[in-house]
């Protein structure tokens, strides 16, 4: 976890340009850069419809999903899909520097490659509950012009959580109005369901609440890098103010997205690493004769719960093992922007000692285990949804990013419920007011019996899925 792209030097370490207002006039810089108002969304509305040079592949998208917007059934639901690929001319995108335009060629590029290479394992899965195999070569129309909108956008040439599916492609209803679920639609779809949509778009209301996130990071870093008691304490406090809004609207998941649905839209966001059904990975014709293994479409590419393992410096807790490998490998999975940030963070948290400053002050102590806490509860929650909305389906045994399904997900979770029991035993109460000894005293209650759970469950559920989710180098 050493910052590793050529942006970092000593002065880049120093501070990381963080935006403090949303540049939409600059239309060179790349449409995701952490800022303190925009948080991890792009900063400028995601481009909803193609211009008119491209209106064969706008067409195309619209004509996709297995229900379109008119209630009609469209190209994927008749396993038409492929043939229509073949219609679409191989577009020049060699002039294009407009960043919007490229992050909306990537979007819709990443959608078709998605739909074309999962089409005939939608149509098995819905017959047999078994996926088959994928079409195991991208053609030059697509291929070619995805490859170099990726280039330029410096993204690897496959659907991406922030930069396609999820973060990319909402739209305001009311444009004068928020980002709140109500205000927002779609902008493109595999499915066309009511759940497909809950599920892309809480994703966008969670990170609605990010620009908090970073602007209590920054606060956290600064503080205690001056020693300033006072404003760190409030800054942790902030900080689990706004992770608890964000889990709190995690929570609005289970009514907008059905778990019962979700089967219906996940075979068009797996991948093509570590998935049966591209043993071979995937050529991308005059692209490169050497298939490529891309990780699919995953919330682990969200930054959110990252920088918290960053700035709480839980990342480094993670035991050494092939998961937490893949934890790595899915950092590089989203906008440069994010990773260096989420880089810089890492290394200047452990660089000042965020921890031990926390640790060293009982209230400060308190306040990080509150957070840490915070990361517990996205986790635990998490676990709920993969055990309700996937393991209860299916029991294919790779999740979208391509990890084993049973087995990754509690290695963080397990790793942050040691780390709430260890913080916990170092604090001493006796220093604390009345609120935060109970606010301690109901951490350590909850910790200890999600751990016994957690154990039982893994145990059990290891023993269904066998060898499937023990890894071996080339799945890393
Ligand atoms: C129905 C809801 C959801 C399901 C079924 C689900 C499923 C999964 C699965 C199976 C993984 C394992 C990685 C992989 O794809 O290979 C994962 C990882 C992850 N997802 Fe989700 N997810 C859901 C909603 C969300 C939401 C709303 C967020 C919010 C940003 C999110 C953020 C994450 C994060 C941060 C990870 C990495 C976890 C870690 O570091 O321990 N997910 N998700």
């Amino acid at each position: 976890f050493k910052p590793s792209s050529a942006v970092w030097n000593a002065r880049a370490l120093e501070a990381f340009p963080v935006l403090t207002a949303q540049s939409p006039q600059d239309d060179r810089m790349p449409s995701f850069m952490v800022g303190e108002t925009n948080g991890f969304l792009p900063r400028q509305a995601p481009l909803v419809e193609l211009p008119n040079r491209f209106h064969k592949l706008e067409y195309l998208l619209q004509r996709m999903p297995l229900v379109m917007a008119n209630g009609e059934e469209g190209l994927l639901a008749k396993g038409k899909f492929g043939d229509a690929v073949k219609a679409l001319p191989e577009y020049e995108v060699d002039d294009i520097t407009d960043a919007q335009l490229l992050s909306a060629l990537y979007r819709d590029y990443t959608f078709v490659a998605s739909a074309y290479l999962l089409e005939p394992c939608d149509i098995m899965y819905r017959e047999k509950k078994d996926y088959g195999l994928g079409r195991q070569v991208l053609p030059r129309n697509v291929a070619v012009p995805l490859a170099k909108v990726a280039a330029k956008i410096g993204a690897k040439p496959f659907m991406e959580y922030a930069l396609s599916y999820s973060l990319y492609n909402y739209k305001r209803i009311d444009p004068t109005k928020g980002l709140t679920y109500d205000n927002l639609a779609l902008i493109r779809a595999f499915a066309g369901s009511e759940s497909e949509k809950g599920f892309i778009l809480n994703h966008v209301t969670m990170v609605a609440f990010s620009g908090d996130l970073i602007k209590h990071t920054q606060s956290i870093l600064s503080s205690c890098g001056r020693k300033d008691r006072q404003e760190f304490t409030q800054a942790l406090c902030d900080l689990n103010t706004t992770y608890s809004r964000i889990n709190e609207e995690m929570e609005c998941m289970w009514q907008r997205s059905q778990p019962a649905d979700y089967q219906k839209f996940r075979t068009f966001i797996m991948g093509t690493k570590n998935q049966p059904m591209f043993p071979h990975g995937v050529i991308y014709e005059g692209v490169s004769d050497t298939p490529m293994f891309l990780r699919g479409e995953s919330g682990a590419n969200d930054s959110m719960v990252p920088l918290g393992d960053n700035v709480l410096q839980l990342t480094a807790r993670m035991p050494e093992n092939p998961l937490t490998k893949v934890l790595r490998d899915f950092r590089t999975y989203r906008p440069t922007n994010h990773r260096e940030y989420l880089e810089y963070v890492q290394y200047k948290a452990d660089e000042l000692g965020v921890r031990d400053f926390a640790m060293s002050d009982s209230e400060s102590a308190a306040w990080y285990l509150a957070n840490v806490d915070q990361i517990r509860a996205f986790r635990h929650r998490h676990w709920n949804f993969t055990k309700e909305y996937i393991i209860k389906y299916s029991l294919h045994p790779v999740a979208t990013g391509g990890s084993p399904i049973v087995s990754w997900l509690p290695n963080q979770l397990g790793t942050v419920l040691n780390t709430l029991v260890e913080t916990s035993q170092q604090i001493d109460r006796s220093a604390l007011n009345p609120e935060l000894k109970a606010l301690v005293a109901e951490i350590d209650e909850r910790v200890q019996a999600q751990q016994r759970v957690l154990t039982r469950e893994v145990a059990k559920l290891k023993e269904q899925y066998g060898s499937s989710q023990e890894l071996n180098e080339s799945q890393m």
